[in-house]
């Protein structure tokens, strides 16, 4: 395991592979997840380009930090850990708000973004209203009291089934996660909108999307990518949220083929 103090924050993170002579990519994780949900996305890359995961403010065994934590926050703190690790450069691969952060960071500090590939999130995640409604019934509730429709947005019926041991295990990983960081979440992608930074970014970006994905469908999305010059769109059949864990033999497809047009030579992926 690995951790660092970044703007105050303690961030769990995880580099695998030489990050000197290899593409780095890095992962970023969604509301309510930590980053194992890259996992099966990871054993397929590894050893093609180096990777950097890491759990953002109030999620996983990241602290949950000062708050409000808007999304610009999260940006400074990926540009921290970045810069400690002394990586630029890097195609940054953001899932849901994890998406939100990176187009953040690319306005921020775009110097460390090489390329964009944006999972199932937009330039605008959901409305004030939803977001204050599922932050009212956190707070009365607790997170165990929305799982069942998040998991409605996350996941097809075939992956809800119930003697599906990896169901059971990302209910627990939504449900373990600190209330006050997931709150603290939802504030900040309420308060988050990038519609105008989306026609600013000049560097290569893939917008992907499952095909049921509920919480950002494939209009929402593929407004996003109208909104980004030359930006790709790609759709992921039987998937709905979370492709990393749903589908990632067809995310890594996608992936890799990004990943050789960018840079064709570099890498053999
Ligand atoms: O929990 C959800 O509805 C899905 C989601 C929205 C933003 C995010 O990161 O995950």
């Amino acid at each position: 395991m690995q951790f660092a103090r970044i703007n105050d924050v303690t961030i769990h993170y995880q580099v695998i592979g030489a990050p000197a002579d290899r593409p780095v990519i890095v992962f970023i994780n969604s509301l309510g997840t930590d980053f194992r949900i890259w996992r099966d996305v990871v054993v397929r890359l590894a050893g093609d380009v180096a990777i950097l995961l890491y759990d953002k403010r109030g999620h996983g065994l990241s602290d949950v930090g000062q708050l409000p934590a808007s999304i610009e926050d999260h940006a400074t703190d990926l540009a921290g850990l970045l810069d400690l690790l002394s990586v630029k450069d890097a195609v940054i691969c953001g899932l849901s708000v994890g998406g939100l952060i990176a187009q953040s960071l690319y306005q921020r500090r775009p110097d460390l973004v090489r390329a964009l590939i944006l999972s199932d999130t937009a330039h605008k995640i959901g409305t004030a209203e939803s977001w204050n409604a599922r932050i009212a019934a956190v707070e009365r509730k607790g997170i165990g009291s929305i799982v069942d429709a998040v998991m409605e947005r996350w996941f097809t019926p075939a992956f809800r089934r119930p003697e599906n041991t990896a169901y059971a295990g990302y209910c627990n990983m939504l449900t373990r996660q600190p209330v006050e960081g997931y709150i603290a979440t939802c504030e900040a992608i309420r308060d988050a909108d990038f519609t105008e930074a989306a026609k600013r970014i000049t560097v290569p970006t893939i917008c992907i999307v499952g095909d049921q994905d509920g919480s950002t469908p494939p209009d929402l999305v593929l407004a996003t990518a109208k909104l980004i010059p030359g930006a790709r769109y790609e759709v992921i059949a039987d998937c709905a949220h979370i492709p990393c864990v749903e589908q990632p033999e067809a995310l890594t497809a996608i992936i890799r083929a990004f990943l050789t047009s960018i840079s064709p030579g570099e890498s053999s992926p």
